[in-house]
């Protein structure tokens, strides 16, 4: 089927169907116009499909081949250039079309900036945000725009979805009382266990939308990313956070943001392409 704002980009290699047949429908947002420290998160969305080449679509952990789940790949997202809410108005709307023609489907965006999930979510709709990042991304504003991406967890509890973060590292002192405010749970990467986890996530109303900014893990794990911060989780702390999500709540989308890089290959990549897979095979083990 065609959307109004996407085009054809690489694909993943093995075969792919059509959105209105998938289980999952990838779709790349190659936004980086307020990158503010580290840039290259437009090659995001393509260099994580290309280092899903290096991956075999049997996932061990699981014995879940994904290449025989129904996957589909919608292209990457048109951007205004400089623009993150009208970029995430055609994420907004392309994540609309998606659901119309499908209503069963799983958005995965990869992205490409933060910003770009606040799109989603208002499509989606969904009771609870679970996000693994090491940033609050509470501030009202930042760089005179409240759609930065060091906003987007502000503007999406504005909407009256249940909140909690795991991996957090970095703040403002006012984002800090926002959160203690407003009641948003967060856990500290220094603090975070599996037991924190389940604890914060297991009352939070469904379905679940889980977005995974990069940064969140350990900075040797992705050094390309717009503002890397060390200090960061384990690769198998995320994945097993993710299982316990996928076994025991609906989950209404999922995200990879901030990937950022200008090497194929790139490390940060090789990580978002993993967790990407992960995340499918773990959703294909589950609810077949
Ligand atoms: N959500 C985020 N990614 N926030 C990080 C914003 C950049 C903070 N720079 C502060 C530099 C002060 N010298
Ligand atoms: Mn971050
Ligand atoms: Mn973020």
């Amino acid at each position: 089927m065609d959307f109004l704002y996407t085009y054809e980009t690489l694909k993943l290699e093995f075969p792919l169907i059509e959105p209105e047949e998938a289980r999952f429908a990838i779709m790349g947002v190659p936004f980086d116009g307020t990158t503010s420290f580290k840039p290259g998160a437009r090659f995001g969305p393509t260099l994580i499909r290309h280092a899903t080449l290096n991956l075999e679509s049997y996932i061990i952990d699981y014995d879940v081949d994904i290449a025989e789940l129904p996957i589909a790949d919608i292209g990457d997202v048109a951007v205004v250039a400089g623009d993150p809410r009208k970029t995430a108005d055609r994420v907004r709307e392309t994540v609309e079309e998606l659901k119309r023609a499908n209503p069963n489907v799983i958005p995965i965006l990869l992205g490409g900036e933060h910003s770009q999930t606040l799109g989603a979510v208002e499509a989606l709709k969904p009771a609870s945000y679970v996000v693994f990042d090491a940033h609050l991304d509470l501030r009202e504003s930042y760089e005179d725009n409240p759609y930065n991406h060091a906003c987007v967890a502000r503007r999406i509890h504005e909407l009256g979805v249940r909140e909690a973060m795991f991996g957090i590292r970095s703040g403002t002192r006012e984002e800090v009382e926002y959160a203690e405010r407003e009641g948003i749970a967060w856990v500290h990467a220094r603090d975070y266990d599996f037991d924190a986890f389940v604890e914060l996530v297991k009352p939070l109303p469904e379905p679940v939308y889980l977005s995974v900014d990069i940064d969140a893990f350990d900075l040797s794990l992705v050094p390309s990313t717009g503002t890397p911060e060390a200090g960061g989780l384990r690769f198998w702390e995320v994945v097993e956070a993710m299982e316990w999500l996928v076994e025991n709540k609906r989950i209404a989308g999922f995200d990879i943001m901030e990937v950022a890089g200008s090497e194929l290959g790139d490390v940060t990549a090789l990580t978002a392409a993993k967790l990407l897979f992960h995340f499918i095979g773990a959703m294909g083990k589950e609810k077949p």
